[in-house]
């Protein structure tokens, strides 16, 4: 379980304030907001990569710092270095976060052997978003959080990824995502989170 507890959090602008709620195990939140009122700001947050004014987030009871290897956020594939090849990073995800996931099943599942040990500049966007799901797969952690994630896969990859989605939160994982595309996730969301008024509500 992920826990919001009376999180404040200012920025630019205020974006929560005295917000609560509870993330349950083996389910898929759609997290949905209006463009710039803090989506990601909140994910930020979450994984302590932003320091909230006040309040906690607390997985199964501990603070972030205790649960590191059980959460896995990689925002984009910006942050990827370019100079890596998507091999390096599915080893360094694989060590890091001790995972005993198959490095080979994840390549073939994303179809990626083709271009695995090339350097990251010469992908396309679709290539980097194959890698960037493949990683969270490597992780195995626990808690997983996808900031659109979606963005730049084809209709085809974007259905792998809601399999793969559904066949993690079956096996007991938490999913908080992020997404633009509300329609095509509905099917496989347990619950819409709503970010509005500075308070995360349900539905
Ligand atoms: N590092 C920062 N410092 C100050 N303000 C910030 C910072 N990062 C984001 N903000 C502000 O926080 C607000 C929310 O931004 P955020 O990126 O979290 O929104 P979002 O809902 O994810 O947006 P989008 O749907 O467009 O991806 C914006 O007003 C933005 O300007």
């Amino acid at each position: 379980m992920i826990e919001i507890k009376d999180l404040n959090l200012t920025l630019r602008e205020p974006i929560l304030k005295d917000a609560n709620f509870s993330f349950q195990e083996g389910s898929i939140y759609l997290l949905h907001a209006l463009n710039g009122t803090g989506k990601t700001s909140v994910l930020r947050t979450m994984v302590n990569l932003i320091a909230p004014n006040s309040g906690r987030v607390l997985f199964d009871g501990q603070k972030f710092a205790q649960v590191k290897q059980q959460v896995f956020y990689l925002e984009t594939s910006d942050w990827f270095d370019k100079n890596l090849s998507g091999l390096d990073y599915l080893k360094f995800v694989k060590s890091e976060w001790q995972s005993e996931q198959d490095l080979n099943s994840a390549i073939e599942r994303w179809e990626m052997g083709s271009y695995i040990k090339t350097p990251i500049r010469k992908y396309s966007l679709g290539m980097k978003q194959k890698l960037l799901v493949a990683l969270y797969r490597v992780s195995d952690a626990k808690y997983l959080l996808m900031d659109e994630i979606n963005n730049g896969l084809d209709a085809d990859s974007r259905q792998v990824l809601y399999q793969e989605l559904s066949a993690w939160a079956y096996q007991k994982k938490l999913i908080i995502m992020a997404s633009h595309y509300q329609d095509e996730v509905e099917n496989i969301v347990d619950e819409t989170v709503t970010l509005d008024h500075r308070q995360l509500i349900r539905g």
